[in-house]
């Protein structure tokens, strides 16, 4: 064995060091997974346990018939960049069937026969790496594809993965490169070394980084959200007032929305019933407030919102509608009809104004509102800095 084949088989070991780590992340990920995840997981760990089924191939070659060799490494590189390809439609929720996996077994044995007959015929080394170069780069392609298809819900996690896929299909293509410029033996193993260290290397990063990314993702939407109602939470809105308010332009409107004598709806109709409440008030708010509307639960039956740009009367015209269309709503739950009204405490915000001033300045407003009677709007004077 020559320094140069010693150095070759390095780097394929390395290779299947790096599938098995590939193999061992993706099936802790998938266990922990569920859904069109899951799959995608599923898919993704088949995709580096063909990987380095194909590696251990390439090692033992040599002592393998040569027939053999040909079968099952382009048996196996074609079904690793396949099972990705699915990873990526299970991923973005579109379902693999069965013409799919058809496709697949149609492909891999015109490939495997292709090669077989170049071999067996015409000895030609160059047109196999031609074809299983091109096979191979079209469906990582296809893979970036997908990505592309669905560029609009792609984070950073699916923008990584998608450049992985690009990475493949240039990595796919070095090797036939390489040897249409100089078809030598060695050149090829070079060129080999580099396809497979960067397909294994960036691929897993790259997939990895699609869960990753994913959970933080999810982490940072349940650390900003309400549970119950789906809306932005306290320290959420405030975080965001403050930024507004102090460091942005800072003028526009906040309001104050409490539930009226919501103590006796849970009392009357149990606390799932208000539960129930709670989120179709917060649905109302939602849905009737103008694009550009920061709205939060603010605390149990408190919902704030801050409306940047308004001034009164026009934050006064929306809020209206909205208080008017929760003293219409009627909740239907098990124990009955719930009728539900709302007080609101309306301020208009100039710029620079602290935000517990703000805050200070709807709350009084609110309790104004309760004291005269409850589904009411009152508007508070206008607070600055
Ligand atoms: N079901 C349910 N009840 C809640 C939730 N959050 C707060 N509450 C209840 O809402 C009630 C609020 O009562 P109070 O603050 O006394 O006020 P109120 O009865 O609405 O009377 P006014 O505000 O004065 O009109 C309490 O009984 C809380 O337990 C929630 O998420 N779900």
């Amino acid at each position: 064995m020559t320094a140069f084949d010693a150095v070759t088989l390095a780097s394929i070991f390395n290779n299947i060091i790096c599938s098995l780590i590939g193999c061992f992340f993706l099936f802790q990920v998938s266990r922990n997974q569920s859904g069109h995840k899951k799959k995608a997981a599923t898919y993704f760990f088949l995709c580096f346990f063909f990987l380095g089924s194909a590696f251990t191939l390439m090692m033992i070659r040599v002592w393998l018939p040569i027939v053999f060799s040909i079968i099952m490494a382009n048996g196996l590189y074609v079904t690793t960049a396949y099972m990705m390809f699915f990873g990526f439609l299970s991923w973005f929720r579109i379902p693999v069937r069965g013409i799919h996996i058809l496709i697949m077994m149609i492909n891999i044995t015109v490939i495997i026969t292709a090669m077989l007959f170049f071999y067996l015929h015409y000895r030609s080394f160059i047109t196999r790496v031609y074809i299983g170069g091109i096979n191979n780069a079209t469906l990582f392609f296809l893979c970036f594809a997908v990505c592309w298809r669905h560029r609009s819900q792609c984070g950073k996690g699916e923008k990584l993965a998608g450049a992985g896929a690009l990475v493949c299909v240039l990595a796919s293509l070095i090797p036939s490169s390489l040897m249409s410029v100089r078809p030598e033996p060695a050149l090829f193993q070079v060129s080999m070394t580099i396809t497979q260290n960067l397909g294994c290397y960036f691929v897993l990063g790259a997939l990895l980084s699609l869960f990753l990314f994913d959970q933080i993702d999810w982490h940072y939407r349940r650390s900003v959200r309400d549970e119950l109602t789906g809306l932005y939470n306290r320290r959420y809105f405030n975080e965001q007032l403050d930024r507004l308010l102090v460091r942005g332009s800072g003028k526009g409107c906040l309001a104050l929305f409490d539930i009226d004598h919501f103590k006796k709806v849970n009392d009357t109709f149990g606390h799932d019933a208000g539960d129930l409440a709670v989120q179709r008030v917060a649905r109302e708010i939602q849905e009737s407030l103008p694009p550009g509307a920061l709205v939060a639960r603010y605390g149990g039956e408190e919902f704030v919102c801050f409306l940047p740009e308004s001034d009164e009367p026009l934050a006064r015209h929306f809020l209206e509608h909205i208080r008017q269309k929760v003293s219409d709503l009627a909740v239907e739950t098990p124990r009955g009809s719930v009728a539900v009204t709302t007080s609101i405490g309306l301020c208009q915000v100039l710029p620079g104004t602290p935000v517990a001033q703000a805050f200070k300045c709807a709350d009084d407003a609110l309790y104004q509102a309760k004291r005269a009677g409850r589904n009411t709007l009152v508007s508070s004077v206008t607070v600055s800095r």
